[in-house]
């Protein structure tokens, strides 16, 4: 369910997101579009001034100066349209990226996001547009509108009063209450269609990822029909709307309209000439050229505001983990990992995922983890890599606790193969290089012989693209380029989450085989579902809802009753 956005909120995010550094490039674009917008109207009243002065055939001398004036306004509006348009696009641009960059980096550490991944997706698009279209389509037209508006109310007055009190009644109602109006009507679309175009969005989504497993399944008409019913639903709401649009530009049109009747017949009535007549009809005919588009910036500005309260939704998002404002110094060289007593739970109200856990991870030596699924591994690695902070108990690398070193440093320390490893759309040398951006080809060679990958290396070549998400390799090759990235990363302590998951027997067992022989003598956390070949590691803890159950090594273990014991038994009974 998708809230109606807050637009109190969005108007702050728009101070505190869009507007600090430009202050100056911004105050520039306004005065440009204004002096614009003077000029067009000074030309219009001129050039009506000559046509209708030019009618009563007086002396040409009579005429040079408007004629001058004419030419002078023509090229003062152009100029300054043009630097408008650079200044204030400028200004909308930086704005754009600032508000992607703050986005970025409030995403990169933010806890978990209610929002999917299609949504998150369309704010980091449409939303950061909304920095944007706020500067081009609300506030400098708004600003232009102001300035001319007034000017020329003013100049009504001074010729004619009564003609300065219809302009500024039309121009007041075209540019108060018409903006206004559409503001209302679009904060009732816009409630109606965000949610609407958001499930389009994420159903277009599921049918995109999804596609392999709708067509398994026989559910691919079921999803496509609910993503045409969600795009019907959206386009009908959109249709409205602009319905409602429409109406409220006509109103503005014809108050455009009933405005120049009015300054018409008050200059009649009052007999001041035909040529001021005419200057005063043209003049106010053209101010509405200004005023006239905020009814579009009305209608955009509920969105724009939404848009901007969405994003700063994002960027209040807790982060999962806080970098401490003066980070200690990382350690460096052979270092040792100590967890005391470690309390980690994954949100308030659910049990904790890591209860009491401890152990010694001391240079060289190498700890596997194994245990039931969902009895805390990963919640482990996690903590172990500070994605996630413990609830009670210590991490120390090298002596300092883990929450003292920033997030980035512990992370260049402790790191590896993490579950679901990712292959980018790339060759196999830039996947390689991933992991070690200025290792030479001897490097990546020894990493790929390490994971026993090089006869594969060799046959398809190390600039072959190994497409999207890595489809061109097999689950085994996978996690063999993923071994082959974490080998050549390496780090001071290795972690191996699942290397062996989801791979057939033969494939697993070969590949523990040589990760084994790989990582040996390698500071080294493996988790794993396999007990083959953990007679090689120093350690081996077994955990079980969060706790620790047995540890020991694997000749001991697999002596004593208990889940290592059982799981070993069973593992031979298969082969
Ligand atoms: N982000 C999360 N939010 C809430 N609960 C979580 C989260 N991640 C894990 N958990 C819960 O914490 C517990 C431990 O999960 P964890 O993934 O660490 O287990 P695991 O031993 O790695 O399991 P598996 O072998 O299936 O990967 C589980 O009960 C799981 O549901």
């Amino acid at each position: 369910m998708i809230t109606v956005p807050d637009t109190g909120a969005g108007r702050a995010v728009a101070r505190a997101w869009l507007i600090p550094g430009s202050r100056g490039r911004l105050a520039l674009a306004v005065a440009a579009g204004a002096v614009a917008e003077l000029a067009a109207v000074a030309l219009i009243a001129c050039a009506a001034w000559l046509i209708t002065r030019a009618a009563q055939q007086p002396p040409l001398a009579a005429l040079s100066v408007a004629i001058v004036a004419v030419r002078a306004f023509a090229t003062t509006r152009g100029v300054f349209r043009y630097g408008e348009r650079l200044t204030g696009h400028d200004v909308a641009l930086r704005a754009q990226a600032a508000t992607r960059q703050r986005l970025y980096e409030a995403l990169i550490p933010a806890g978990v996001l209610r929002r999917r991944g299609a949504d998150l997706l369309s704010r980091m698009v449409d939303d950061t547009d909304a920095a944007q279209d706020l500067l081009v389509r609300c506030l400098l037209p708004f600003a232009a509108a102001l300035v001319t508006g007034l000017t020329v109310v003013a100049l009504g007055f001074v010729l004619l009063p009564a003609a300065g009190l219809a302009m500024l009644a039309g121009l007041g109602a075209a540019g108060v209450l018409v903006p206004a109006a559409t503001a209302a009507v679009a904060r009732r679309w816009s409630a109606a269609i965000a949610p609407a175009r958001a499930e389009l969005a994420e159903r277009v989504a599921d049918l995109v990822h999804g596609a392999a497993d709708l067509a398994a399944y026989g559910a691919g008409d079921g999803a496509v029909r609910a993503a045409a019913e969600a795009d019907r639903r959206l386009a009908a709401l959109e249709r409205r709307r602009t319905r409602a649009h429409a109406l409220t530009a006509a109103v503005g049109v014809l108050l455009q309209g009933v405005t120049v009747v009015m300054v018409v017949l008050a200059a009649q009535a009052a007999g001041i000439g035909e040529v001021t007549t005419a200057v005063l009809a043209l003049t106010a005919l053209v101010s509405f050229e200004t005023v006239l588009p905020l009814a579009a910036a009305g209608e955009r500005l509920p969105g724009i505001l939404g848009a901007l309260s969405r994003l700063r939704e994002v960027g209040d998002t807790p982060p999962a983990v806080r970098a401490p404002e003066r980070p200690a110094p990382a350690p460096s060289g052979p270092m040792t990992v100590e967890v005391d007593d470690l309390v980690v739970r994954h949100a308030p109200d659910r049990p904790a995922a890591l209860d009491g856990v401890s152990l010694t991870l001391a240079p060289g030596r190498r700890v596997a983890v194994v245990g039931p699924s969902g009895a805390g591994k990963s919640t482990l690695i996690s903590a172990l890599m500070r994605f996630v902070d413990p609830e009670s108990g210590t991490i120390t690398l090298g002596g300092t606790d883990i929450r003292e070193l920033s997030p980035d440093d512990v992370r260049e320390r402790v790191t590896g193969l993490t579950q679901d490893p990712y292959v980018f759309s790339a060759s196999l040398r830039d996947n390689l290089r991933l992991a070690g951006p200025g290792a030479d080809d001897a490097a990546l060679g020894e990493a790929l012989r390490r994971a026993r990958l090089d006869r594969w290396a060799e046959r398809v070549g190390w600039d072959t693209p190994l497409g999207e998400d890595g489809r061109t390799l097999s689950g085994g090759q996978l996690q063999r380029l993923a071994l082959a990235r974490a080998l050549l990363c390496a780090p001071p302590v290795l972690v191996l989450d699942e290397p062996a998951e989801a791979l057939d027997e033969e494939t697993a067992d070969a590949l523990m085989a040589d990760l084994l022989d790989a990582t040996h003598g390698h500071t080294t956390l493996l988790v794993t579902h396999r007990l083959r070949g953990l007679d090689q590691v120093d350690e081996i803890l077994v955990l079980e809802n969060g706790r620790i159950t047995q540890r020991g090594p694997h000749a001991v273990l697999a002596a004593e009753p208990g889940y290592y014991r059982d799981l070993w038994r069973s593992e031979a009974l298969t082969r």
